[in-house]
């Protein structure tokens, strides 16, 4: 770039020449006047620090605006073992809230339900359980602000707790434990919280940020302090959102009614949608024909944290769908078209793009810019997954840092393989076969499965690719070789030779080398492969061809041809 002057730079990024003058004192830079040339590593200096302070100005503007949108309730998800207390929770918090209604208030199941106190609404997602969770985010919506991790106080963390856990930090909720039952004589709160702290999640009474609540859901005991820390934890995170933006919601459920049709259970996320606007979710649109809430009213309209049942949709959304506003069928009708033959597109490239080795999946990593590797270890007992840990925990670099997100025993579960996709995660299996139906799942998903018989195979993969095999590895193949029995020379002075394919075969748009003596004298590619004038791709052994090449004039008889490709090899 040629050099700029002062007032030329101040005019380039829009500012006034005494400013970029007093900008140029703070940096130290020398200069004359307004008219001095800088030099080029001065001026892009300038240039970054402009940008820099105005990238910041945006942030805290787009801050400032944010701050002035009105908060919004935390949206919260229970999870948790099985039988560990999440659906007598959710029945617990829905009766206190029905308790709080006149008595015989129909309630409407939408999907999800509002708690009112005096601190604040929270609403619950209706369905307990990763797997709905799963199915949600995996369309890419994010749903949950919080996360409750009910662990039973009788029985202690789980291997579905586990599960819930790493399904939450996935989706970047924030956890809440609650450790339940404590109604019940055998209950060790303590022993639950000793298992927490060898998980990293120290509680916040032993100096650690973990959250952890004793509950019953059965008598109701510290439930209100649960839902105290969730308004808190709330407040911290000051969740807002606009009513006035343009309206997004999620699809929580959806099904199909015999009497009132199709029927999609939405959480409004943002802005307000209104009864008579015209909606896409997926490939499903419709025109909102009514809506109703949990207390089973009828709205006219749903801001930012109400659930409803919506009525109106052509198709069955899926969980999961964002649901957007658009302003009229025409455009509904035409994005969600535009939406199923992305989709079909999309399923046949994927198809035949699936991350299948390690370097694929580093590539990918890599194209994304993710720096970390994240894995899902299954084991056949606890010493070998420890073990495995243990060294892993020694392999992430500066490049590429490895991340855990569930380290189980027991052969890979479909579960895992839905955490593996949404989290870009590979399931690495020791000593357990995964059944036939979680290799199908993962096959589908595109998600990397690999089963390892020693735990050193499993350590050196991952290791091969955070450190040496970031870029994916290549050999040569050689795919046949030609002899030169003849040479002839063309009017334009190039040489072609006349060729036996002795071995292999020789395609027109292989890399080629010339061997003489034993001796590489020339490498390149083919400018013409032809038998009998014809121009051909592919000459196999025990024929003959004429061949030219792209550079090479200079043939001798006995010398041969040889054409390789590079291969990857698969991680
Ligand atoms: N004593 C006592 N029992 C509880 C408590 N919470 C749940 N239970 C009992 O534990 C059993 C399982 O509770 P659920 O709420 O069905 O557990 P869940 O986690 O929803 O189970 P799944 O839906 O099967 O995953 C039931 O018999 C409940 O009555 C509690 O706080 N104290």
């Amino acid at each position: 770039m040629a050099k700029v002057r002062i007032y030329q730079l101040a005019k380039e990024l829009g500012m006034e020449t005494q400013e970029l003058l007093e900008l140029l004192d703070q940096m130290g830079v020398a200069y004359k006047s307004h008219a001095s040339t800088l030099e080029e590593k001065d001026a892009e200096a300038v240039r970054e620090l402009v940008k820099e302070q105005r990238g910041l100005q945006e942030k805290l503007a787009e801050e400032e605006r944010r701050k002035s949108l009105p908060r919004r309730p935390p949206v919260v998800v229970i999870m948790g073992h099985v039988d560990h207390g999440k659906t007598t929770l959710l029945d617990y918090l829905r009766k206190s809230r029905i308790a709080e209604k006149e008595a015989g208030g129909i309630t409407q199941h939408v999907g999800a339900f509002e708690v009112k106190t005096p601190q604040g609404t929270v609403v619950f997602i209706d369905t307990p359980g990763h797997e709905a969770f799963t199915t949600i985010r995996q369309r890419g919506a994010k749903v949950a602000d919080i996360a409750v991790i009910v662990i039973a106080a009788d029985d202690g963390i789980m291997p579905q707790t586990e599960e819930a856990i790493a399904h939450a930090k996935a989706a970047g909720a924030k956890l809440i434990f609650a450790i339940n039952k404590i109604d019940l004589p055998q209950a060790d709160p303590e022993k639950v919280k000793r298992q927490l702290m060898e998980r990293g999640f120290v509680p916040e009474e032993y100096g650690g940020d973990a959250i952890v609540i004793p509950i019953s859901a059965k008598t109701g005991q510290g439930v209100q302090d649960l839902l105290e820390m969730i308004l808190l934890l709330a407040e911290l995170e000051d969740y807002r959102a606009d009513p006035n933006a343009e309206p997004r919601g999620v699809i929580l459920e959806s099904k199909l009614d015999k009497q009132a049709g199709i029927i999609a259970n939405m959480l409004v996320q943002e802005g307000t949608f209104r009864v008579g606007d015209y909606v896409v979710a997926g490939e499903a649109y419709g025109r909102i024909r009514a809506m109703m809430d949990a207390d089973g009213n009828q709205r006219k309209e749903a801001g930012p944290g109400s659930a409803v049942q919506v009525l109106g949709f052509q198709e069955l959304p899926h969980a999961g769908d964002v649901v957007e506003w658009v302003p009229d069928l025409e455009a509904a009708k035409e994005i969600a078209e535009e939406r199923k033959e992305e989709r079909k597109a999309r399923e046949e490239e994927e198809k035949a793009r699936r991350p299948r080795t390690m370097a694929e999946l580093l590539r990918a990593m890599q194209e994304e810019g993710r720096k970390e590797l994240n894995l899902i270890l299954r084991a056949d007992t606890q010493g070998s997954l420890e073990a495995i840990q243990h060294i892993l925990a020694r392999e992430s670099t500066e490049d590429v840092k490895i991340n855990i997100l569930l380290a189980q025993v027991g052969a890979p579960t479909e579960s895992d393989v839905l955490l593996a996709q949404t989290a870009n995660a590979a399931i690495l299996a020791f000593g357990v076969n995964p059944p036939g139906s979680v290799k199908k799942k993962a096959e589908e998903k595109g998600v990397l499965l690999k089963t390892f018989r020693i735990i050193y195979d499993l350590v050196d993969e991952v290791r091969n690719m955070v450190k040496g095999q970031r870029e994916p590895q290549y050999k040569e193949e050689v795919l046949g070789q030609a002899e030169v029995r003849a040479i002839f020379r063309l009017p334009t002075g190039k040489q072609v030779a006349g060729c036996m394919v002795t071995q292999g075969r020789i395609p027109r748009n292989a890399e080629v080398r010339v061997l003489r003596d034993g001796q590489v004298i020339w490498q390149g590619r083919i400018a013409s492969l032809k038998r009998f004038k014809e121009d051909v791709r592919e000459v196999a052994q025990g024929y003959e061809c004429g061949i030219g090449l792209d550079g090479f004039d200079d043939f001798r008889e006995g010398d041969v041809i040889e054409a390789f490709q590079m291969v990857e090899v698969p991680a």
